[in-house]
């Protein structure tokens, strides 16, 4: 059986980082449950990007303590186990889709029949055969995605993965997130639109760095009386400020 701090992928203790003069992160305290999506938002340079990389330990942090599926972020053994897509596309642009997915799938050792599979579930089935080079900035993004996926990872850390996506496959990705969550992946994306953040099962709200409140969209509408999940943010965002002043 798990014991209680097994049943996190994600646990930040006192969380302090350091970029340039700034103090990107100032104690952050969270946890992940396994098979959850949880949803980090807040304004621009607020440190959401930072938490990420403290995660996929691609961070020097300050202080603190970060331990992903029960190791030390970073640790070696969690390479094949995490899968991080930042919001700049990582792949190979003279390659086509499927080259780029299958050698994503060799390098995690995963059968060639999972790549057909992955390309599908972004949708791009469509353009294969298609080269990296030739794509557009979303689709781009959505192979990215599916390197990161085709790993099978345990925790997938997402920046922003639905920006610039039409409706449709917008809710097309997040029917597969839904599907690996219920699998017992654990999601964890950044988002700045609201009306993702509702179809997360927890959110973490960050301002300058600092963690203002990790909470269900439903709690947060309850504690603000807020029906609207931006006007939500804003209020708890005003309401704590005052209370901190
Ligand atoms: N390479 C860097 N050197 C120095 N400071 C940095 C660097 N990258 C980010 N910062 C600073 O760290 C803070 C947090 O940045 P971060 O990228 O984590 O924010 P973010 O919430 O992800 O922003 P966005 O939503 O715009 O992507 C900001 O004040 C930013 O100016």
């Amino acid at each position: 059986m798990n014991s209680p701090s097994n049943s996190f992928a994600v646990d930040v203790r006192g969380l302090s980082v350091r970029r340039g003069p700034h103090l990107a992160l100032d104690n952050v305290d969270f946890t992940a449950q396994r098979g959850s999506i949880t949803g980090l938002l807040g304004p621009s340079g607020c440190g959401k990007t930072t938490l990420m990389r403290s995660i996929v330990g691609s961070q020097i942090v300050e202080s603190g303590t970060v331990t992903v599926l029960g190791l030390p972020a970073g640790t070696a053994e969690l390479r094949r186990k995490v899968g991080y897509v930042t919001q700049s596309a990582s792949v190979y642009p003279d390659l086509t889709v499927t080259a780029n997915v299958a050698y994503f799938a060799s390098l995690y050792g995963r059968p060639r029949s999972t790549v057909s599979a992955t390309i599908e579930a972004v949708g791009l089935t469509s353009h294969a055969r298609t080269r990296a080079d030739e794509l557009s900035g979303g689709q781009l993004g959505r192979v990215s995605l599916a390197c990161a996926l085709v790993g099978d990872p345990e925790l997938l850390v997402l920046d922003e993965p639905t920006v610039g996506l039409d409706p449709l496959l917008r809710v097309e990705l997040w029917e597969h997130f839904r599907s690996l969550a219920r699998r017992g992946v654990t999601v964890l994306m950044s988002s700045h639109v609201m009306d993702e953040a509702d179809r997360c099962d927890d959110l973490l709200l960050l301002r300058e760095g600092r963690l203002v409140a990790q909470l269900t969209p439903a709690k947060l509408r309850e504690q603000t009386g807020e029906a609207f999940l931006e006007d939500a943010f804003l209020r708890l965002i005003r309401t704590r400020t005052e209370a901190q002043s």
